[in-house]
């Protein structure tokens, strides 16, 4: 699939004079020095430093130390008369290198006292001047001090080791860094604390409801009584209890997957014949020639993808090739089609593209093509007035008519799919438990627990002779919760994930 590098465009509703050219550009997070290692392979308690904004120039740069020096550099680099500020509180300083005693600028510095600050340990922020000169000047002294400089995600990595951050609120930190549209942000946000604290009440319940198995099992060995038999009676209230959450679980698990859709974007797919015109839509929502457009058809063959802000949900919009077959279309034309196919198949949403060739289905036949979302008849300027139909959407990429009620429609039919996630909250809903579910890893180590849940109360009607087996399976499910959260062997995902943050995080 041909994956266009552009940056993330929110399509401008157009008129019919002005095809306004949107080319906002995407905030890239640069590193100031690469390094690729992970952070969490080889923690330790040494002092770390880095450049914690984007690379110079700028107005203003963070340079943060965290670990046992980073006061004692602090004072290394300012005056003998420079008093560290209480915690929390920004001070002037005038910073010196520590040897050449060279001026390095005039910032402010904040300090924060471990274990109240986000890595747990001491950190020190200097809030100096945006400029390379400043930058290296400042970076430079804090090295030659002795200082380490910090890998990728390593203040992060920090802050997970001494608990001050669990995995899943790291992952949320992750995905909040690199929201690019406002409900990634929004659910980035809201999927931090509260979240943990309702896998962290299940797997409180699951481990609860094993102490009480495990006493049966002690209990049953130097026992003969015969009410064991009768799960009821074995697991009490426990039974209920497991059955319930598994209900949550299983309520949990049907979110239409909207928290992946907005974490991973909604994909939507242009189809229809060739000719009809899905290579010029794409290139009006995205503001720029990323597609051929011919009058010959079958002109697209791959693909083409763009990232569009749809009422701020991540759409990645794909243009595909005319479906056709047939003696005239030929080995490579066929593979396109092919490829149309795939990704209409796996779309979220499908949009088609009706051209004059589709001229019988503009009044009101919505075709026998039941995964379509949205029909939109192109060429509206070719066509008669009252040609035009009531059903579908009819716009023409000549002159622009019609091309902003399709934005607002196929935004409308987005955010249909993702719900309400970052809109307005409904008295009803505040204070509601609803969580959803933004990683598939999340969902996967849900669905095992799940699983496991659903052996449980198969297991329980046995009685007795199957306690151990049932004791084992809510094991099973209150190890899959604790690795959401981070509370059990959670390695193999913490390697990837810091190597995922940007130095200085
Ligand atoms: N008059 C008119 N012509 C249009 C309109 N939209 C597209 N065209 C023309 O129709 C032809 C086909 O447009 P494309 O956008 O390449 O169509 P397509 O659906 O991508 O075609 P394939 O890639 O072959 O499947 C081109 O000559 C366009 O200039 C329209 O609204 N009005
Ligand atoms: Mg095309």
């Amino acid at each position: 699939m041909a994956f266009t590098t552009m940056a993330l465009v929110t399509p401008r509703i157009m008129t019919k004079t002005s095809f306004a050219r949107i080319l906002a550009s995407s905030p890239q997070l640069r590193l100031y020095s690469s390094s690729s290692s992970s952070a969490t392979a080889d923690f330790e308690d040494d002092t770390i430093y880095a450049l914690s904004t984007s690379s110079p120039p700028s107005a203003l740069a963070i340079v943060r130390l965290s670990g046992p020096e980073s006061i004692p550099t602090l004072e290394k680099l300012t005056s003998t008369d420079f008093k560290v500020p209480a915690p929390r509180k920004m001070s002037l300083a005038k910073l010196f290198h520590p040897i050449t005693k060279q001026p390095l600028d005039e910032g402010m510095a904040v300090i924060f006292k471990g274990p109240r600050s986000f890595t747990g340990e001491d950190v020190v922020e200097f809030h100096i001047h945006g400029s390379r000169g400043v930058v290296d000047g400042v970076i430079e002294a804090v090295s030659d001090s002795g200082l380490r400089a910090a890998e990728r995600g390593e203040f992060t990595s920090r802050a997970f080791q001494n608990d001050k951050l669990s995995l899943l609120e790291v992952e949320s930190l992750h995905s909040l860094l690199t929201s690019q549209t406002s409900t990634q942000r929004v659910l980035a946000l809201s999927t931090s604390s509260k979240v943990v604290e309702i896998y962290d009440s299940w797997r409180e319940t699951l481990i609860k409801a094993m102490s009480h198995t495990e006493a049966i099992i002690d209990f049953s060995s130097d026992s003969d009584n015969t009410d064991l038999q009768q799960p009821e009676l074995i697991y009490g209230g426990v039974l209920n209890n497991v059955i319930e959450l598994r209900k949550k679980m299983e309520s949990h698990l049907h979110d239409g997957y909207k928290g992946e859709l907005i974490t991973n974007g909604v994909k939507v797919c242009l189809t229809g014949l060739p000719n009809a015109g899905k290579s010029s839509i794409i290139n009006i929502l995205a503001s720029r020639d990323v597609s051929i457009v011919s009058s010959t058809p079958g002109t697209t063959r791959d693909v083409v993808t763009v990232q569009l802000d749809l009422g701020g949900v991540l759409c990645l919009v794909s243009d595909t090739a005319g479906l056709r077959e047939g003696e005239d279309v030929g080995e490579v034309e066929s593979e396109g089609v092919k490829r149309a196919l795939r990704v209409r198949e796996e779309a979220d949403i499908v949009v088609e593209v009706v051209g004059l060739d589709g001229r019988d289905s503009i009044h009101g036949d919505d075709g026998e093509d039941d995964d379509v979302d949205l029909r939109v008849f192109n060429k509206a300027d070719l066509r008669e007035k009252d040609e035009l139909g009531s059903s579908g959407i009819s716009i023409s990429c000549v002159n622009g008519d019609g091309v902003d009620k399709l934005i607002r429609k196929l935004t409308e039919v987005v955010k249909d799919r993702v719900g309400n996630v970052g809109g307005e909250k409904s008295e009803k809903d505040e204070g509601s438990e609803d969580i959803i579910i933004t990683k598939r890893r999340h969902r996967e180590h849900v669905e095992a627990a799940y699983e496991a849940l659903c052996r449980f109360e198969t297991l329980a009607i046995e009685g007795e002779a199957a306690v151990d087996l049932a004791s084992e399976e809510l094991r099973v499910a209150s190890v899959e919760i604790g690795r959401i959260v981070g509370r059990v062997d959670v390695e193999d995902v913490l390697d990837s994930l810091f190597n995922d943050f940007c130095v200085g995080k």
